[in-house]
């Protein structure tokens, strides 16, 4: 063999060799890689302060020999001890590439959106302006009103009702021209929408306290629940707030990688199952531990809304809720309503609020919805306030509910 064949030989041999590393190094980080949480800095945690309970590592949902559901409310293996295993992904900015955003502020955001609310429920605004802006008011006129206002889901009832009190008023005050009448509707529907109800979210009156305020999000599928959980998390970030964020729709996989998401870009920790279908109030568990554990100002809590039963719906809102309250008590849950399903999210809501007890509404999807009346419809079905509308698919579009800037929308002023 002359000496060019063999330098030939070695070259081969260390390419060969220099690949074979390569391959092993790819291989080994690929493993590490999955074994997170697949955001680079997740921490794979047991359960909080319940490592040293037999047969909970790694195990599902309830143990076959754990003692039974108490009727207190307290708990069964379940609610004691939560088994599966969750993981914190916080990799700050990791999904932005390190960089984190920057939440739009409140106050600029209730002037973007208004001025959207205004435009996207003109269609309703401009038939009762219509309507409203003719010399006199025949009786078919006002059947005319009537109709655009049950187009609107302002509910049969409500909007017969509402109707009776306008016609009633004009003719007792006299008062037969249009601006007359388009300001007294103003004044009833204004009513309707009660701006005297406190909208105010638990998190915002406890920020002096010290202690975190937690936040369920209920809701049917697609309503918007992980959407409008990121969007809130935004929002009290833009405040200064520090938040937790918990994935308790184990149902649907893609739904903690949506909001492990939504965190990562405001450096939110996000507490999900490492398994998928994983227990979902073993992930309310730790992610309330978490809460607490930081210190931080707001805990929120995604859940499932697609479950098979109403029975067990209840189940299982009842049962993240019962093993939150082990660390802290639940302030808010909130119903997270479609705007565009409009009286056919009405029953979906009611169900809701009977399974785990609603204390306020968010409305979603109001960007796609001309009927902006259902706001009217699902305070007086669940005697609970609507507390945010979602006004769009952007990061920020989600804004407290502000019942003057509403009305005005709806009428178009
Ligand atoms: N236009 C508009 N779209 C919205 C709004 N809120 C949510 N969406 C969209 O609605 C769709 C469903 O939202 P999700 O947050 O995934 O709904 P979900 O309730 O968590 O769904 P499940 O996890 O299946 O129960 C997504 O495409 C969102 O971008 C809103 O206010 N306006």
């Amino acid at each position: 063999m002359n000496s060019l064949a063999v330098i030939g030989i070695c070259v081969a041999v260390a390419v060969i060799a220099a690949a074979a590393a390569g391959i092993f190094i790819f291989i080994r980080s690929r493993r590490k890689h999955d074994e997170g949480t697949g955001t680079g800095t997740a921490v794979s945690t047991s359960p909080s302060g319940l490592s040293d309970t037999p047969g909970d590592a790694g195990t599902e949902s309830e143990p076959a020999a754990g003692p039974a559901p108490s009727e207190a409310g307290f708990p069964s293996a379940v609610e004691d001890h939560a088994t599966a295993e969750t993981s914190v992904g916080s990799s700050a900015g990791s999904e932005t590439g390190g960089k984190r955003d920057e939440p739009e502020s409140k106050q600029s955001r209730l002037v973007r959106l208004r001025a959207r609310l205004a435009k996207t429920s003109n269609p309703f605004g401009r038939a009762l302006f219509t309507i409203l802006s003719q010399d006199t008011l025949t009786k078919s006129d006002w059947d005319d009103v009537e109709d655009t206002l049950i187009l609107a889901d302002v509910g049969a009832e409500t909007s017969e009702q509402l109707v009776n009190e306008l016609r009633t008023d004009a003719r007792v005050q006299g008062k037969k021209d249009p601006a007359a009448v388009h300001e007294m509707l103003r004044t009833k529907l204004l009513e309707m929408v009660d701006p005297g109800l406190d909208r105010s979210l638990a998190a915002e009156r406890d920020s002096n306290s010290g202690r975190t305020s937690a936040i369920i999000m209920v809701g049917v599928n697609g309503s918007g629940k992980t959407t409008t959980a990121g969007k809130l998390a935004r929002l009290f970030v833009s405040e200064g707030k520090s938040v937790v964020l918990g994935a308790a729709d184990t149902f649907r996989a893609a739904a903690a990688d949506q909001l492990e998401t939504w965190g990562s870009r405001v450096d939110v920790p996000v507490i999900r199952s490492s398994q998928e279908g994983g227990d979902p109030a073993s992930v309310a568990f730790d992610a309330a531990q978490k809460a607490q554990e930081t210190g931080s100002d707001v805990l929120i809590i995604d859940t499932a809304g697609r479950l098979q039963n109403k029975a067990n719906l209840m189940d299982e809102l009842g049962k993240i809720r019962r093993v939150t309250e082990r660390t802290m008590p639940v302030d808010e849950v909130l119903l997270v309503l479609d705007a565009t399903t409009g009286q056919n999210g009405m029953e979906q809501a009611r169900v809701f609020a009977e399974a785990i007890g609603i204390t306020g509404v968010v409305l979603s999807k109001l960007d796609g919805s001309a009927r902006g009346g259902i706001v009217v419809s699902v305070q007086k079905a669940l005697g609970v306030p609507v507390k945010l509308v979602g006004l769009g698919e952007g990061p920020d579009d989600l804004a407290p509910f502000d019942p003057e800037g509403f009305v005005d929308g709806i009428l178009g002023d």
